[in-house]
């Protein structure tokens, strides 16, 4: 039986921390499916600059990527019910609480173990690993 593995984000302008993310989440299984946030659905920090559309293709356009898929509007755990994942890779700085989701998975009878990835080991002391930090570098340099 084949593994699916999730693993969701922004991911707004690329950097080596994602790529991080997405390996290790692909190895938690067979086969990796992304959901990238809709711009309405982040809350907790700047919205994205680029289209969801373009950062879903260059999500999937990365070797760890099976699939990436505009995430669901309004409802969070519609795409999870869709694609009935064995896993769900949250990233290691993730607002999303582990048991929250477990809770929600259950109500739903979603059967799915919640799994956390690790945070990469910069390469280099100027490697920049953030969205923010890249916005915030651009800013300070070109603005
Ligand atoms: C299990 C799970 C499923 C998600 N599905 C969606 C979704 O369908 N649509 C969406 O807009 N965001 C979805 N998200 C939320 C975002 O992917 C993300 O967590 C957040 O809004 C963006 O912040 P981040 O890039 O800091 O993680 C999901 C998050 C989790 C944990
Ligand atoms: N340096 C990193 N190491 C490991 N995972 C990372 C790293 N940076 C981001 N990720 C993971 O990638 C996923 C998507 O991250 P996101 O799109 O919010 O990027 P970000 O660079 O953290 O954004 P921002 O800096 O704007 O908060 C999240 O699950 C996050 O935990």
């Amino acid at each position: 039986m084949t593994r699916t593995v999730i693993a969701q984000g922004t991911f707004d302008i690329l950097h080596p921390g994602h790529v991080h993310y997405l390996e290790e989440a692909a190895a938690m299984g067979d086969e990796l499916v992304v959901i990238v946030a809709r711009k309405a659905n982040v809350d907790h920090k700047e919205k994205p600059i680029c289209p969801a559309t373009q950062r879903r293709d260059v999500v999937g356009a990365l070797a760890a990527v099976d699939e990436a898929i505009l995430g669901h509007e309004e409802d969070i755990f519609v795409p999870i019910e869709e694609l009935d994942p064995d896993v769900i890779a949250l990233g290691h700085d993730q607002h999303h609480d582990d048991a929250a989701i477990e809770a929600e998975l259950e109500r739903r009878g979603i059967d799915c173990e919640v799994r956390r990835a690790g945070a990469r080991e910069p390469a280099a002391e100027d490697e920049l690993l953030s969205t923010r930090l890249i916005i915030e570098r651009i800013l300070d340099q070109r603005g």
